[in-house]
């Protein structure tokens, strides 16, 4: 009995593990969210029997454990920087002037991104498991929120490849999420969150991890801190592997060979980002080719080889 049981348990985690990959992830349910709630629920109860076979990766490790008394500080390895901005194919014209100069008149490629309006997160994993998480906070010194970005299903509690590997994200609410939660406040004559951003930020700055639990938040990864083992070449070749190692990154990122192409994506996206499920407040613009992010380098603040295109603050309905 007692060997079913360990097998049991570990063929249950290792299911549950894979439904909620394909769910949360790749947005392609394998099962129904009863079926899943039925086979989490026997985990649960196969766990509590036997709390030396529970794996480090089960699902249940996310509902959060005790309230803590405050935030560690957290110190990045490596800073996270902010971008500059760029307002208007004029200033895009001269941020793809400076990195020509920077470049010696070599034509980059840029990849193009949307700015998700969330909290920029940093998560570090040693051989493929999830050892911390935490805010950006002033960009050197951040909090360590690990127990609140458990609770997000979007973020893997093991990759799959053990490696040492820190990615960078943003963590946001979904505006269906953001719209029920207010809803909700409302209903509890609470006060209510201005925007998904800061209903994101205010829920990841909670210390009792239970209620992040609740707020349905998700994440999308967009950059590589630290990489051991593996080299890569480009960004885009980077948020392939973060991809492929089961992080989520945004379906609507772009390779664009000119400026020109780059600004079209900006303008497009200004014009369908009501369409999206989530709130972007821009464009992120990079230099691809990791070896001529290098060549350009970093001013006291940001990277001179990316900037964002910020859209025109959406006028507030009243
Ligand atoms: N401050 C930053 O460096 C970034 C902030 C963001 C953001 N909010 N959303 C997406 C990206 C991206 N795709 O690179 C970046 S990069």
């Amino acid at each position: 009995m007692t060997l079913d049981t360990q097998h049991e348990i570990k063929r249950l985690t290792t299911l549950l593990n894979d439904y909620a990959y394909h769910y949360y992830v790749l947005d392609e349910p394998k099962v129904s969210d009863a079926e899943y709630d039925q086979l989490l629920r026997r985990l649960i109860e196969l766990e509590e029997k036997h709390p030396e076979w529970k794996q480090e990766d089960s699902p249940s490790e996310r509902v959060g454990g005790t309230i803590l008394e405050q935030f560690q500080k957290v110190q990045h390895d490596i800073p996270m920087l902010s971008l500059s901005n760029a307002f208007n194919a004029d200033d895009l014209h001269d941020f793809d002037r400076r990195v020509k100069q920077g470049l010696d008149q070599e034509a980059p490629t840029y990849s193009c991104e949307l700015k998700i309006d969330g909290l920029a997160v940093t998560l570090k994993y040693e051989q493929g498991r999830f050892v911390q998480g935490a805010t950006r906070g002033d960009g050197t010194i951040g909090e360590d929120i690990t127990a609140n970005l458990k609770t997000i299903p979007a973020i893997p509690l093991r990759l799959r490849e053990a490696v040492d590997i820190e990615v960078r994200g943003e963590a946001f609410m979904p505006k269906k999420s953001f719209i029920r939660l207010n809803e909700a406040r409302e209903k509890n004559g609470e006060q209510l969150f201005a925007n998904p951003r800061n209903a994101a930020a205010g829920s990841l700055r909670q210390l009792d991890p239970k209620i992040a639990a609740k707020r349905n938040l998700d994440i999308f990864i967009y950059g590589i801190g630290q990489l051991k083992g593996r080299q890569v070449s480009s960004h885009h070749e980077g948020l392939a592997y973060a991809h492929q190692l089961g992080f989520k990154t945004n379906p609507h990122q772009q390779h664009c060979e000119t400026i020109d192409q780059v600004i079209a994506f900006c303008e497009h996206w200004l014009d369908k980002r009501a369409d999206l499920p989530y709130e972007i407040d821009g464009i992120v613009i990079k230099v691809d080719a990791l070896a001529n992010q290098e060549k350009l380098g970093f001013t006291a603040k940001s990277p001179r080889w990316a900037t964002a295109y910020k859209f025109p603050a959406e006028e507030v309905v009243t």
